[in-house]
């Protein structure tokens, strides 16, 4: 039982003169307007963008928006508990850093400044399958601290399996396995501006280091580059798996599986019927289908289907505190926090992520005490109404 968001607020006032030229931002908004002031036009639209009209996108945020808090009062709200139980390992708060990949296009910091600053705050940092450095690297700057891995499952079989050897033998305690992705969907920012980040610079890490991936090529990722990336964009999704190629990810992993990228409700049954540990409500951050449900709209629909048999965690849609009290209160064990962690690193590295991520865990904790809850785990329906209604 804690009062951290005091603690990071108080906190907070000490170390920031005013005016101070060199803080750091607070709101999300000034986060990513100095982001967009540090990186070019390719990177910044790369993170910032969505599929097609950016339809789902809005839908994401207009979601949040339309659910409203209603405070409770005189609740004795003065020591507060944060922590979660996922996967039988506990969690001092109920937020973890999405998977992005190739973070070195913001920040030459990368993933490695990401994965630093979520260990220094105990946030598992979720390593992606593309990003810039081998998963293994990621789990040295880490040291202990918690991290999952997300899986783009390969075509090729023997990739997907020495993903999972490695994730395991580097220390990685959960697999999220990204479905919404086979394929990248139709972004119109980087067709315009002809960029797609995986075919510059140090790539994609884990695939140019992996046994499996490098015995498929003539020659090494050093001697032909060209080649190895190549093989990748033919390798990379697989837009022919079924709920039946579960039994794959079974066989060669011991690890809880996590699906991500679920939006119906049955899908979300036939997770629980095909055995897996959790899910997560996502819609990708709207880079996928554009038109689709708001994350947030679909969660309550997926918690009634799920009825608490296995943990749903919901990204997509996350920007401060009260964004994340929402989503718990709608049935998440946990939520993901995507583009607000990569503004920060475009602004200051892992610094930047630290304070995107602290301010958030601050808003979270200070939004549920005045709104008259003390535990992250009671938080329910019963302080909320939806707009409409
Ligand atoms: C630049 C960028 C790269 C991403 N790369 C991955 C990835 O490699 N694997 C994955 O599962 N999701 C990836 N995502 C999606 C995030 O994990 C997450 O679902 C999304 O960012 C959540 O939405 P939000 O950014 O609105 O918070 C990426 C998102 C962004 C913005
Ligand atoms: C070729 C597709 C790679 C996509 C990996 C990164 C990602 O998920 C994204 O949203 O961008």
């Amino acid at each position: 039982m804690t009062n951290i968001g005091n603690q990071i607020q108080f906190g907070v006032y000490q170390t920031m003169p005013n005016p101070d030229p060199n803080r750091l931002p607070i709101a999300f908004e000034e986060w990513e307007e100095r982001a967009r002031e540090v990186l070019e036009d390719g990177p910044y639209y790369y993170v910032a963008g969505g599929a097609g009209g950016e339809n789902t996108m809005k839908a994401n945020l207009h979601a949040f928006n339309r659910w409203k808090i209603v405070p409770r009062m005189l609740r004795n709200v003065e020591n507060r508990d944060t922590s979660v139980e996922l996967f039988g390992k506990n969690y001092n708060f109920p937020l973890m850093h999405a998977p992005i990949g190739v973070q070195s296009i913001i920040h030459e910091e990368g993933d490695l400044g990401s994965a630093r600053a979520c260990a220094e705050l105990g946030v598992p940092f979720i390593a992606s399958s593309a990003s810039t450095v081998p998963m293994e690297k990621i789990a040295e700057v880490m040291g202990d601290a918690p991290r999952w891995f997300q899986l783009y499952w390969s075509k090729d079989p023997d990739i997907a399996a020495s993903f999972l050897r490695r994730a395991e033998a580097s220390g990685y305690s959960a697999i999220i396995v990204t479905l919404d992705t086979p394929m990248m969907a139709w972004r119109e920012h980087d067709l315009r501006n002809v960029y797609l980040p995986f075919l510059i610079g140090e790539g994609v890490g884990n695939y140019l280091t992996d046994p499996a991936f490098c015995s498929k090529l003539e020659k090494s990722p050093q001697e032909d580059p060209n080649a190895a990336i190549m093989y990748w964009t033919q390798v990379f999704g697989n837009a022919s798996l079924t709920w039946d190629d579960l039994a794959f990810l079974r066989k060669h992993t011991k690890l809880p599986i996590v699906l991500k990228g679920i939006l119906h409700p049955d899908d979300a049954k036939l997770a629980i019927e095909h055995g897996v540990d959790g899910i997560i409500v996502s819609n990708h951050g709207g880079r996928q289908v554009d038109g689709a449900i708001g994350a947030l709209d679909a969660l309550p629909l997926v918690c009634d289907a799920v009825q608490g048999q296995i943990p749903v965690l919901m990204d997509s849609g996350i920007r401060r505190g009260s964004d994340v009290i929402k989503a718990l209160a709608l049935g998440a064990k946990a939520v993901l926090v995507g583009r607000p962690c990569m503004y920060g690193l475009a602004v200051a590295g892992e610094k930047g992520v630290k304070a995107v991520l602290q301010n958030m865990i601050a808003d979270m904790d200070i939004t549920m005490a005045l709104a008259g809850e003390r535990s992250v785990n009671e938080l329910g329906k019963s302080i909320l109404v939806n707009e409409k209604f």
